[in-house]
């Protein structure tokens, strides 16, 4: 009789700059969380976690602050990652489990064996039983049903929050990579100073990010699209709103995207001749939140000449991925016991 049921969870954990993803393989449940921690300063008592902590964000009286322990795939503040993640694996665990989950981490092909160390110990501290790394990219285009075990060779262009990894997968693992600690979030920050720029205007980060979701665009007969924004007039110091234009708001894309057009362009070097043909064939496949920016997908094919797919989960598809491979791996563990 197998007890698998009560000891064997296993979690898939996406830990990324902006959202974090985990997936139990004994519940339906998916947790889908803004990486985001409210703490109250007065007693250093944490105050919320993931969407309630992000909806704080801008809003928090002064002895409430937000925290996002994770940039560019690293944790940056271990003790606020330790909480958030403590606090999203109880969430994601079946009550069930006796045991601690074993967690499989997706992990950006740039990070550091010390960095990933820091990850695997916060993943310790925060409740779990162990853990394995699966490289980003192959969990993606496991998650966009790329034909990963096959000697065919694909490019994976993953751009997040505050990374952009470009990975060549092949046979189940990555033949070549590039990687960026740049993201979404720095759209944000080019928007806030466009905005403080040309309309005399402040904003905080979540409104340039509200800008950039409903605004932004490569799509030039879009950029007469506008919207209507407030925040604080920087003369006056009063609050007053402005109607923003899609045309002003462009040239933020300009630094990520030719980073993403940059890297991608490594890779088209690395990758060897007997797998070109594929490429060519098949063009590049994009996930990652910022891949659904209006435009970044005629904006790349123009730069780099080849097709370019959008996968149409972007923000769960390497968590998912990540989980079904769990699966895959569990049965072949499972076969090879039968065997002996
Ligand atoms: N509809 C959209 N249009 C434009 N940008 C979007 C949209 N939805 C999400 N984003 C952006 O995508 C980014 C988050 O993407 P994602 O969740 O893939 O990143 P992450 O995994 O948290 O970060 P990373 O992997 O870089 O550490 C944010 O910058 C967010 O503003």
């Amino acid at each position: 009789m197998s007890f698998s049921w009560i000891f064997g969870e296993d979690l898939a954990l996406d830990l990324g700059t902006s959202n974090t993803l985990i997936y139990s393989n004994k519940k339906d449940g998916k947790i889908i969380e803004p990486s985001v921690v409210a703490v109250d300063l007065n007693n250093y008592e944490i105050v919320a976690v993931g969407e309630k902590a992000k909806s704080m964000e801008g809003k928090t009286p002064d002895n409430i602050i937000t925290l996002a322990p994770i940039k560019g795939g690293k944790i940056i503040n271990f003790e606020i990652a330790q909480v958030m993640l403590t606090n999203l694996f109880k969430k994601a665990k079946s009550s069930f489990s006796i045991f601690n989950p074993k967690v499989y981490i997706t992990i950006s092909s740039g990070i550091s064996e010390v960095d990933k160390r820091a990850i695997e110990d916060c993943v310790i501290y925060s409740g779990a039983r162990s853990v394995e790394f699966i490289a980003t990219a192959v969990a993606s285009a496991v998650g966009m049903g790329l034909p990963v075990l096959e000697p065919s060779g694909s490019i994976v262009v993953n751009i997040g929050g505050g990374t952009v990894d470009v990975s060549l997968v092949s046979l189940g693992g990555v033949v070549a990579s590039k990687f960026v600690d740049i993201g979404g979030d720095s759209i944000d920050y080019d928007i806030v100073n466009i905005v403080k720029n040309k309309y005399d205007l402040m904003i905080d980060k979540e409104t340039a990010e509200y800008i950039k979701i409903n605004l932004a665009s490569f799509i030039t007969s879009n950029i007469t699209n506008n919207l209507s924004i407030f925040g604080r007039d920087i003369n006056s110091g009063m609050p007053r709103n402005a109607i923003i234009y899609g045309k002003d708001i462009t040239s933020s894309l300009f630094p990520l995207f030719n980073a993403v057009t940059d890297a991608i362009k490594v890779i088209l070097e690395k990758t060897p001749p007997s797998m070109t043909g594929n490429i060519l064939r098949n063009g590049i496949f994009l996930t990652g939140g910022c891949s659904k920016i209006n435009g970044c997908v005629e904006y790349l094919e123009n730069e780099i000449g080849i097709a370019v797919n959008v996968v149409e989960n972007p923000l769960t598809c390497t968590c998912e991925g990540a989980s079904k491979l769990i699966n895959k791996i569990k049965i072949k563990n499972n076969r090879r016991k039968n065997n002996e």
